[in-house]
């Protein structure tokens, strides 16, 4: 297994590589080697990536062209046993000895074990490891260092090296994730990664930049990435379910009619175009937070990081909510295929593991959304002093004087609304944490106090982002589109927007003057919607585009041959090998014969 998916991976890595192709194309094709992830994957999508973003000129100089030529093969090691979102608590040290002019890296303890960097476990031979920096006794913090941790030769653990596979998991069964410990092993000064802080050969601390997370900002592309990534993959999960369920015919509404497409069931479009619409919306989304995060890139390079905090939430919230939600919705696209979603040739098994891993990693769902509402309740204390407001949160404007919004169902209407619902959020925490503080809590206690409601409100937030951007984006991008194209993408957005409202009623009830009649008036409007959606149903997905050598799915192949696929697969079981398994004769027929 981990043999082939090497060469898979390499074939993948150095065939398009070749071709001079940039690493989300890498990431696209890789698909088509393997339902499953690489364990070059944290190669290209961690290690490239930090060393452009954290070595000075000289250190990429060196590093950089190893890396890209697969030279050196590498790995981001942060979390371990102990710590993960908590980085500040990262136990594993890196002590600088100024008489050789080396880093002494060192895992106290058990829990200070590095666990989970993707291809540590037998692939990579270098690594970025995020360690406590001490010198001349004083400890700086986590700050990234680049490791050898394997002859590039013999590929042996490197003296002072402990080094591992973590073992099996729900998914990333290919992604050869791995432990790394070290007893007092030394690295040249020159492996500390130098652009946000630098130590001199006496051992002098120089902090570089002016923002102290900026060596967090990995973590930060990543999540920026992952967005566009879950888009990908819901609509891979969705084009496998709409054309399962336009194949799949069962049971009988009507005596004297054939059994209809599943296909043509409501309860089976609304299980099914919501995920169409949001893999939409998520790709647009994210190709707008990809121009925030270069504009944010842009004005670092000028010394400005005045936009870097709302990056940080805009990030943090897009990639928690992008991540749940396409979680959620491939599951229900494995619902929507009954018994034969659940075969792992469907692919819907495999998209589940790797949607719902990403939920967790690079930043667990609860820790980002309330990195969020961090940005959210700062931003409403600057409204209070009268600040200027930053533009995704303009909107908090409209709830300064505290009137509730009237409701208007029209898709520019719903918007609103869900900007209302946010501000009204985001003001009843702020509203939870003076009540506290005024019973005497400190601001600490008053926050935990109110973290449910922030998640709650960090997510409504969220949700006004992406509505606002999937139907302002839809607008402009379908401006030139022929009248048909216009009207069919128009009935995907608006059907996002009606769903949502009426997934968030209470919400609506709460902050704006949504009435019982406005709620039944939604829910005929959302219905009629899904008969209008029906007929392109299978052309909306097969403008997907993917191949089915990308899809890898017998449920969701071009040509329908589903049950030819599934019997096909079936066959290569390696159960199905011989007609009677030897466990019959080793266990099944002496304990028939009592002779167990
Ligand atoms: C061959 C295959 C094809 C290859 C194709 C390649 C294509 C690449 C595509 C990429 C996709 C996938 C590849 C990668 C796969 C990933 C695998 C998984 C990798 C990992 O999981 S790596 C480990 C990730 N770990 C985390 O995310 C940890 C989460 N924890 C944190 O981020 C932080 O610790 C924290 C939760 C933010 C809390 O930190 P802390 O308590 O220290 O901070 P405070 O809350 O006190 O905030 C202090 C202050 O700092 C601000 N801040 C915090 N974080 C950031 C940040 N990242 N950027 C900017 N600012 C930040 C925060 O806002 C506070 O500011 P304030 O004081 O309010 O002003
Ligand atoms: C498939 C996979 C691949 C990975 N690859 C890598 C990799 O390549 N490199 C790497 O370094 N790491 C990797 N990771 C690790 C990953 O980054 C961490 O698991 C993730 O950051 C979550 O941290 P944790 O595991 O410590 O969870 P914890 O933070 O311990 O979460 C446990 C629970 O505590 C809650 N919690 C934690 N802090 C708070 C808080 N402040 N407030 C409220 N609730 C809180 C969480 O919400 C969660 O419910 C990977 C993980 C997975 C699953």
């Amino acid at each position: 297994m981990y043999g082939q998916i090497v060469r898979d991976g390499l074939v993948n890595v150095t065939g398009i590589e070749d071709l001079g192709l940039t690493s989300p194309v890498l990431q696209r094709t890789s698909d088509a080697f393997f339902k499953e992830i690489s364990p070059f994957l944290l190669h290209f999508g961690m290690f490239v990536p930090t060393i452009i973003g954290q070595c000075t000129p000289e250190q990429q100089a060196k590093w950089l062209p190893l890396a890209m030529d697969l030279k050196i093969i590498g790995t981001y090691a942060q979390t371990e046993l102990g710590h993960g979102t908590f980085i500040r608590g990262l136990e594993t040290t890196a002590t600088y000895d100024a008489s050789t002019e080396q880093f002494i890296l060192k895992t106290p303890k058990l829990s200070s074990y590095k666990w989970w960097a993707g291809g540590l476990g037998k692939t990579a031979n270098h690594c970025i490891v995020l360690a406590q920096l001490y010198t001349k006794g004083v400890c700086h913090g986590p700050h990234p260092f680049i490791v050898q941790i394997r002859d590039t030769e013999t590929h042996m653990p490197l003296p002072g090296i402990k080094v591992g596979e973590i073992g099996p998991k729900l998914g990333f069964n290919t992604a050869d994730n791995g432990f790394l410990g070290f007893e007092d092993f030394r690295i040249p000064r020159e492996n500390l990664m130098m652009k946000n802080a630098q130590v001199t050969k006496d051992g002098t601390y120089v902090k570089v930049a002016r923002h102290g997370k900026l060596t967090y900002g990995t973590m930060v592309f990543v999540r920026v990435m992952l967005v566009s990534d879950m888009a990908y993959c819901l609509a891979k999960a969705v084009t496998i379910a709409v054309r399962y369920s336009a194949v799949r015919r069962q049971s009988q509404p009507k005596p004297d009619q054939p059994e209809p497409q599943v296909l043509d069931y409501l309860t089976q479009q609304h299980k099914l175009f919501i995920c169409i619409s949001t893999a939409h919306a998520m790709k647009l989304t994210s190709t707008w937070l990809w121009n925030t995060f270069t504009g944010v890139l842009a004005d670092m390079r000028d010394g400005n990081t005045d936009t870097l905090p709302e990056l940080h939430a805009l990030s943090s919230c897009l990639k928690a909510i992008s991540t749940s939600d396409t979680s959620a919705l491939i599951e229900q696209c494995r619902f929507a295929c009954g018994g034969h979603g659940y075969m792992y040739s469907s692919n819907l098994p495999a998209l589940y593991s790797f949607a719902t891993a990403t939920r967790t990693y690079e930043g667990d769902y609860t820790v980002l959304l309330l990195q969020t509402a961090r940005f959210l309740v700062k931003s409403w204390e600057q409204m209070d002093e009268g600040k200027p407001l930053t533009p995704t949160l303009a909107y908090l404007e409209q709830s300064r004087n505290g009137s509730q919004v009237s409701w208007d169902d029209s898709p520019e209407g719903i918007v609103r609304g869900f900007d209302a619902v946010a501000a009204g959020r985001i003001g009843a925490c702020v509203k939870s944490i003076r009540k506290h503080i005024n019973n005497g809590m400190d601001y600490e206690d008053a926050w935990q106090m109110t973290t449910v409601q922030l998640v709650g409100a960090a997510e409504a937030h969220c949700r006004a982002v992406i509505c606002r951007v999937y139907r302002d984006e839809t607008a402009r991008l379908t401006a030139g589109c022929s009248p048909g194209v216009k009207a069919v993408l128009d009935q995907l957005s608006t059907l996002y927007l009606l769903y949502w409202a009426l997934e968030r009623t209470g919400d609506l009830l709460r902050f704006s003057s949504l009435s019982e009649r406005d709620i039944e008036n939604l829910q005929a409007r959302y219905e009629a919607l899904l008969l209008k959606i029906r007929p392109n149903a299978v052309g909306l997905v097969d403008a997907f585009d993917f191949r089915d050598e990308v899809l890898m799915s017998t449920l969701g192949s071009y040509d329908g041959r589903v049950y030819e696929r599934l019997m096909e697969e079936a066959l290569k079981t390696p159960l199905n090998r011989e007609p009677v398994s030897d466990s019959f004769h080793k266990y099944i027929k002496p304990m028939m014969q009592g002779k167990l």
